[in-house]
């Protein structure tokens, strides 16, 4: 007896096209980008500079308009919301991790990672809580300041606080950015772990072939369309699609 298991698509993007001004100085960021994004899995997105990454992520999180085409978040077409309802969707359904770890100097581990929640008037779940910072491993820095952390363990508070509130998406923008390579790859591997053991979806955008391979597929862009994908990536493999695009 075969089984199938039913994969479950937690956004897409159907002819998605950005146009960044108009005229003789018009950029065609995106040219009718057709994408799906798994429901918990780990998705990258690469592609050399300039070939729409950031804009893709953008338009996909409800961050800037498109020019056409459209969003689904889950059974929600963002596309076709207004601002106030956009502000809502991001607050409730759409977690985000940026290089900047933009976390509040004066308040500590515990108190950022539970922001979203009370902005948002939402109870928090304790044994989320317990298993987020299990997750992150961040059970014996919760009372201290961003500036007594390193910046690894800053950004896995980020992590924290965009996990703890359960949103349909997390959108990570370079988040290994900013940090040496062994905390990049901690903060890797609590992404990792959040999706394989509390299902969260997470699309990423990177420029490192060593930070994708940590994804469960690798997605890639250039000059504003999507040209190719890679399923289980390695960084050897991620790399090798990488020149084939830039030569
Ligand atoms: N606000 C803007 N106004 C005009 N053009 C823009 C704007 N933002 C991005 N662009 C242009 O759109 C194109 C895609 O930019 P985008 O930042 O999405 O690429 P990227 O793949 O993320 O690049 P990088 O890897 O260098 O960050 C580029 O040609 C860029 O110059």
């Amino acid at each position: 007896m075969t089984t199938t298991t039913q994969v479950r698509t937690a956004v897409v993007a159907r002819g998605l096209t950005k146009v960044y001004g108009e005229g003789d100085a018009a950029v065609h960021a995106l040219r009718g980008v057709d994408v799906g994004f798994a429901a918990e899995a780990f998705t990258a997105i690469m592609g050399p500079s300039g070939s729409g990454k950031s804009t893709l992520m953008h338009c996909l999180a409800g961050l800037d308009t498109v020019t056409d085409g459209q969003v689904t978040i889950g059974d929600v077409e963002i596309t076709g919301l207004n601002d106030k309802q956009l502000t809502l969707l991001r607050r409730e359904r759409v977690g985000f991790v940026f290089q900047a770890f933009n976390l509040l100097p004066t308040l500590t581990a515990e108190q950022n990672i539970m922001l979203p929640l009370e902005i948002a008037g939402r109870q928090a779940d304790q044994a989320l809580f317990d298993r987020v910072i299990e997750t992150v491993g961040l059970r014996d820095r919760l009372g201290h300041k961003p500036s007594e952390l390193s910046g690894g363990q800053q950004q896995r508070v980020a992590v924290a606080r965009a996990l703890i509130s359960k949103p349909q998406v997390i959108f990570a923008d370079e988040p290994t950015g900013n940090l040496d390579s062994r905390s990049g790859a901690e903060v890797l591997a609590f992404l990792r772990r959040s999706v394989r053991e509390l299902g969260q979806t997470i699309v990423m955008v990177t420029h490192d072939p060593g930070a994708a391979s940590y994804a469960d597929r690798v997605v890639f862009l250039r000059d504003g369309l999507l040209v190719s994908e890679v399923e289980r990536p390695t960084p050897q493999t991620v790399l090798d699609t990488l020149m084939a695009l830039e030569a």
